[in-house]
């Protein structure tokens, strides 16, 4: 994995931003995995802002989200479909039969898991997958015990989620707890993953993730295992994290390196 640590949240997004734009400019029909929850909405806005300057275009883009809840409808404000809409896809010049969200509100769930592999597939797999990452180590919906090798199906939300994420529903409000999710091999199978996180509330997580065993209980840890994996974290995600220094050198050899082969 490579261990990028940046100043602040702002820096992160602007990180992940450009490693994303950097992908649709060399494959303009690049298929791109995307996250939900708060920490992408800053790099979204990056996005939004590339495209009104003309600097990028999603024309040829294809996306698919890693998760959906079951039981919200794709017009509820808390459906990763509504947040991905009011987000990015509405700002951007994407083609909405491009964008793909796992159907929370089909008839038949199950079915639903086994045609989003389908179409994931029929798109020629992913080129980078966005993550976030859950404060209990989760990546998309797989929660702690997750098979490693799984893919898209029903996951039940630990209470720890459902708390987390309870601040985007009103007091009372129904508020789901299950959900559809691509699976951690489906992850995997991204040719590359760029996961985000900040703030100190995700210290713990990114610490087990990095530096602890390849485990179920810590589902990111599975990105151990992946073969181009980049972890952007701000000051305080990165503060548990007991390599500091050295992911720190490791960034500034690569920038030297990058520069000798005049490919920065
Ligand atoms: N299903 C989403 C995850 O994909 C996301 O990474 C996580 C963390 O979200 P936040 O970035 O708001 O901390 O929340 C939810 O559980």
């Amino acid at each position: 994995m490579q261990i990028v640590i940046q100043p602040d949240a702002q820096a992160v997004a602007r990180y992940g931003a450009a490693a994303i734009i950097r992908q649709i400019r060399q494959h303009p029909a690049s298929v791109l995995g995307l996250a939900t929850g708060a920490t992408p909405i800053l790099l979204y806005q990056q996005l939004i802002t590339a495209y009104q300057h003309g600097e990028v275009s999603f024309q040829a883009v294809k996306t698919f989200n890693l998760d959906e809840y079951i039981g919200l409808a794709a017009t509820h404000p808390q459906s990763y479909r509504y947040f991905m809409q009011h987000h990015l896809f509405n700002h951007i010049d994407i083609q909405p039969e491009n964008t793909a969200v796992p159907e929370g509100d089909a008839a038949d769930p199950l079915l639903a898991c086994e045609q989003y592999e389908q179409k994931i597939m029929a798109a020629g797999g992913i080129d980078i997958q966005l993550l976030g990452i859950g404060r209990n180590g989760h990546i998309g919906f797989n929660e702690p015990s997750s098979g490693l090798r799984s893919r898209t199906r029903i996951k039940t939300l630990t209470q720890q989620t459902i708390a987390d994420n309870a601040r985007f529903f009103a007091p009372g409000e129904y508020q789901p707890h299950l959900s559809i999710t691509m699976g951690i091999g489906t992850i995997l199978d991204a040719r590359k993953v760029l996961l985000l996180a900040t703030g100190k509330a995700k210290a713990k997580a990114l610490k087990a993730m990095v530096e602890g065993p390849l485990s179920a209980s810590c589902p990111a840890s599975a990105l151990q295992l992946h073969q181009q994996a980049t972890v952007v974290l701000d000051e305080e995600a990165a503060s548990d994290l007991e390599q500091l220094a050295f992911y720190r050198h490791i960034e500034q050899e690569n920038a030297a390196l990058l520069r000798r082969l005049n490919r920065d």
